[in-house]
Order: structure tokens, then C-alpha cells, then sequence
């Protein structure tokens, strides 16, 4: 059955077709698509992914089974700001930063769709974050420009190491010299078996303890990696034994709960290697309506 032969029900609406930004009055969250893919470590088809999560919205409803069920587009006013073009590079960053700006001063929450980890750098610097929380297998501390560095970018641009908390780090998928690089900043960071063995809840209040002291903006950045590669197969650098969809998408509602949480990234999708079913590009789209989810409840 197609999405369309899906949607033929009125008793069930579908999630997802929102309005464009249209003058200036609030809105509660925003999507950006931010299809970068030029500097990825890994040849990635990223650019296609923010179409692909659009639709892939299609297939879920906007509504939380409460008891009572929760209807998200009738709770929270939701629009959608199209895509940045050519996103890519120092022209195409600055053209996200200043989206993202005036996105900032008209919308509680901007959920950026990536794209590759490298828009996570224009992304946090234009909704003015001062911390920041990492839901990713790797540390991003690499040098150069690439998806494997937003995080050393902005370090190197000001922010706060002491702001930095760094969720779902994986064993074989990073080196011990950006391992040291981590701790020599003071970034605080939640190995994969460290979340395991102290759960979501509180993992959650520590991450948005540290990277929002002083009641500051936070930036989430939700790298789709961090999951099992059964779950994540369109990730270029999943990993066998990450977190399990539940996982992301119970971290996501709960770190997007905290006011404080003004600017979001789903990223690292490659939407045209997502076999055999869709099911990466899937995940986005939950994660999309999780941080709906989550901002209801602030
Ligand atoms: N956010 C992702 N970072 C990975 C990217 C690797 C890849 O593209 O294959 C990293 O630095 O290792």
C-alpha cells in the first residue's frame, strides 16, 4: 500500500505537509533542510535526504497516545522554511547561519534536516547556542572541515567545552588521540555502555544539566550513526551494536522537553543508501516528531 492509498482515511490524519514560513508571527518549531553532503568523510547521498524525510512523515500520524491522544499539529504551530541552497562551504554556511537567525527570533525550536554532520558547525552558531549535546557514535573533533569536525569547529569558534556533552560515543569507531582531545577540553561524555548501564532518564538530566547551566541556549544534534546499523543502514558510519531506535527516539523527547533546547539537527541520512526498506530515513522522521513531542511537553 502506498503512502497516498494510506492517506485516503479522514479518521486519521497523516504527519508531516506543513505550511510555509509566512510572516512573522510565532511559531512553535520550524523545519530547515539543510541538504549538505560535499565534505563528508564517506561518499554520502545526504542531499536527498530532506525530501525523503518529508514524505517519509506521511507515514506516521502527529498524535501521542497519551491517554488522552495528543494531536501535535493541533497542539503546537509547525511550519517549514524550505531548504538552504547549496549549504555547502563558506558561502553556503553563511547562508545557514543567517537562516538559521532569523529562524531563531521567530520559532521556539528549528529542527534543522541535514544532510551530513558538517551543518551541525552554521546550524548551532546560528541559533546562538552556548551548549551543545551530541547524540552520535563519533567525537567530530577532527581537524579539517568535514563531517567528522563541527564539534572541534565550534570549540575552536568559542564555545564552551564545559557546555559540551557528547551521548552514545562508540568503542571501534573512534581514535584515542581524539579520545584525549575530548578530555583534555573537559567535554563530558556518555559512552554507549555508560547510557546502558545508567538509563536514559538520567543521562537526559545530566546532558541537559551541563550543556544548559546558566539557563543558556542548547543545540541538539541527533547523528542517526549512534544506532545499530540494522536500524540505521543508511549511515555511512553505523555501527553493529548501537542504540536501538527506541533509544534515540526516548533521548531525543527528552532532551527536546527542555525549553532551553532551541535549535535541533537530524543528520548524517543518506536517503539513497537506505536499504533495503527505508528504515534510516524512517528513523528521521520519528526523530523529527519526537522533538514535536518533546517540545509539547516543555
Ligand atoms: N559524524 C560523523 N563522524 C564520522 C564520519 C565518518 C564517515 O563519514 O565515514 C567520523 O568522524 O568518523
Amino acid at each position: 500500500m502506498t503512502v497516498s492509498a494510506l492517506s485516503a482515511d479522514p479518521l486519521w490524519p497523516r504527519a508531516g505537509s506543513w505550511p510555509e514560513v509566512a510572516g512573522e508571527d510565532w511559531i512553535d518549531v520550524v523545519l530547515l533542510g539543510v541538504p549538505a553532503f560535499r565534505t563528508s568523510l564517506s561518499p554520502t547521498g545526504a542531499h536527498a535526504t530532506p525530501a525523503a524525510v518529508r514524505d517519509a512523515l506521511q507515514r506516521y500520524s502527529p498524535t501521542l497516545m497519551g491517554p488522552p491522544p495528543v494531536d501535535l499539529e493541533q497542539a503546537l504551530r509547525i511550519a517549514d522554511a524550505g531548504d538552504i541552497a547549496d549549504p555547502d562551504g563558506p558561502d553556503g554556511e553563511g547562508r545557514v547561519r543567517e537562516r538559521v537567525r532569523e529562524m531563531a527570533a521567530q520559532a521556539g525550536l528549528i529542527v534543522a534536516l541535514g544532510g551530513d554532520n558538517s551543518i551541525t558547525y552554521a546550524v548551532a552558531q546560528g541559533a546562538d547556542a552556548s551548549g551543545l549535546i551530541t547524540l552520535d557514535a563519533h567525537f567530530d573533533l577532527r581537524d579539517g572541515v568535514s563531517n567528522g569536525s563541527p564539534v572541534r569547529r565550534l570549540v575552536d569558534d568559542g564555545l564552551d567545552p564545559q557546555r559540551i556533552v557528547q551521548v552514545g560515543i562508540a568503542d571501534f569507531a573512534n581514535s584515542a588521540a581524539y579520545a584525549h582531545r575530548a578530555a583534555d577540553l573537559g567535554i563530558t561524555v556518555i559512552t554507549q555502555d555508560d547510557l546502558r548501564r545508567r538509563g536514559i532518564a538520567d543521562v537526559v538530566a545530566e546532558a541537559l544539566e551541563v550543556a544548559g547551566a546558566g539557563g543558556s541556549e542548547v543545540h541538539l544534534d541527533i547523528d542517526v550513526d549512534v544506532c545499530d546499523r540494522s536500524v540505521a543502514p543508511g549511515c555511512p558510519a553505523s555501527v553493529p551494536g548501537g542504540l536501538q531506535g527506541w533509544e534515540l527516539r526516548a533521548l531525543v523527547r527528552g532532551v527536546a522537553s527542555d525549553p532551553r533546547v532551541r535549535s535541533a539537527d537530524i543528520v548524517e541520512v543518506d536517503a539513497t543508501a537506505d536499504t533495503p526498506d527505508g528504515r534510516t530515513v524512517r528513523l528521521a522522521a520519528l526523530c523529527v516528531l519526537e522533538l514535536l513531542a518533546g517540545r509539547a511537553t516543555t
